[in-house]
């Protein structure tokens, strides 16, 4: 609890990383590891042939608006429920300090195991990972750690459950030009940028509300098994009196893994002709690998996995994460990944004011992690060591 007791080792190293500012625009990424952007620590297992478990975590954390938090987001203030608040409780510097201390304790217990754990730790995640894990999976330091399978980032749950990823939506950042007759704005002037650019809004937006209330009416659906548009930006015009010679509207569209990316960007395409002459859109992000990792029984990491969490106790709710991890890049390079943050009875609060975690669920995940490590490294050889 917060304050009298002298505070666990663990918990200390987790708020001295929260003071670390980490923060974008400019993340001090220096501070946690001078002169480098990526680092990996590796414990070597006993038979390092064998392929390998990789933690990741990212380092950087998203900006805060610092006048709706109640205490400083940088200070890792403490308050008498145990609650830790700051910048990155959840995403993800608790999970980085869980991953050091479960292996930390793992170490001290004299444990060793067959298959050797690789920490890695990624810069810029919050801001796609463009010059963090996209790049350091086509690096020769990546295939060297022989990845077997991969754990990353999840989300809390505010429940007794803990939710558990096994694949993401594909992220497509789209933007629709739409080109039209200039002209006075006095006038009815014909074919005009803003009529196309209603009737694109009004098929995007239509097929949101279609797939809202497919959501909404669904008791088995999550948010990862919908699409969702979202209209992000408008751009266009000049001045109040000139009707403009182009429109653009750009939209934040995540799809489901199941659905048949080539029939959906189809649809985008006859949206666009449907909205009149010259109407075109332009990607500024596509993702097109929707694998998932196998959540089956006969999997063995999926086996080793789920049977650990249930010796624990533990209930786990597995889901398709609605936005976007790094996960993804080791997703897409034919290693299975889940995403999993161990945060229960913790209301959802990444990229949020005042995001906590409490102690007691950060101290019960490094348990969690340690049963965890145990059983994923010393699974036996299987066909992906092959
Ligand atoms: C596509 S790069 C941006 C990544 C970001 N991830 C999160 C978790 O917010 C997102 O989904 O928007
Ligand atoms: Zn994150
Ligand atoms: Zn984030």
């Amino acid at each position: 609890m917060g304050g009298q007791q002298e505070e666990e080792p663990s918990v200390r190293l987790f708020r001295e990383y929260l003071r670390i500012q980490t923060v974008h625009p400019q993340p001090d990424y220096g501070k946690v590891h001078p002169g480098r952007t990526v680092v990996i620590i590796s414990w070597e297992g006993t038979d390092p042939k064998l392929k390998s478990i990789l933690l990741n975590s990212h380092t950087d954390v998203v900006p805060v608006f610092e006048e709706h938090w109640k205490h400083d987001p940088f200070a890792a203030v403490k308050d008498e429920q145990g609650n830790i608040y700051g910048r990155g409780t959840q995403d993800m510097k608790c999970v980085t300090i869980q991953y050091i201390e479960a292996i930390r304790r793992l170490k001290s217990e004299g444990k060793r195991f067959p298959r050797t754990i690789h920490l890695l730790f990624v810069p810029d995640e919050e801001i796609g990972g463009v010059n963090g894990m996209a790049k350091f999976v086509h690096c020769e330091e990546f295939q060297a750690m022989r990845v077997g399978f991969g754990l990353d980032e999840g989300l809390a749950n505010p429940t007794d459950a803990f939710t558990v990823f096994y694949g993401e939506r594909s992220v497509w950042w789209v933007t629709v030009h739409c080109p039209g007759c200039p002209g006075h704005g006095s006038r009815f002037i014909e074919n005009t940028a803003a009529e196309k650019l209603r009737k694109v809004l009004n098929s995007f937006l239509g097929f949101r509300e279609k797939e809202k209330k497919r959501l909404d009416l669904s008791q088995c659906l999550t948010l990862g098994d919908v699409t969702t548009i979202n209209l992000t930006l408008l751009q266009g015009g000049v001045a109040y009196n000139v009707v403009p010679e182009e429109m653009m509207a750009s939209f934040d569209i995540r799809i489901p893994p199941t659905v048949d990316l080539k029939a959906f960007e189809e649809q985008i395409k006859t949206w666009c002709q449907d909205a009149g002459d010259g109407v075109v859109y332009e990607f500024h992000q596509k993702g097109m690998d929707q694998s998932v990792t196998s959540i089956d029984k006969s999997d063995p990491w999926w086996n080793a996995f789920s049977s650990t969490c249930q010796k624990l106790d533990m209930t786990l709710q597995c889901e398709i994460f609605p936005a976007a991890t790094d996960s993804r890049y080791i997703r897409a390079m034919g290693f299975p990944a889940i995403g999993f943050s161990p945060m229960n009875r913790t209301p959802i609060l990444l990229h949020d004011h005042n995001e906590f975690l409490n102690e007691n669920v950060f101290l019960a995940g490094i348990t969690i992690y340690t049963g965890l490590l145990s059983a994923l490294a010393s699974l036996p050889p299987m066909q992906a060591d092959a």
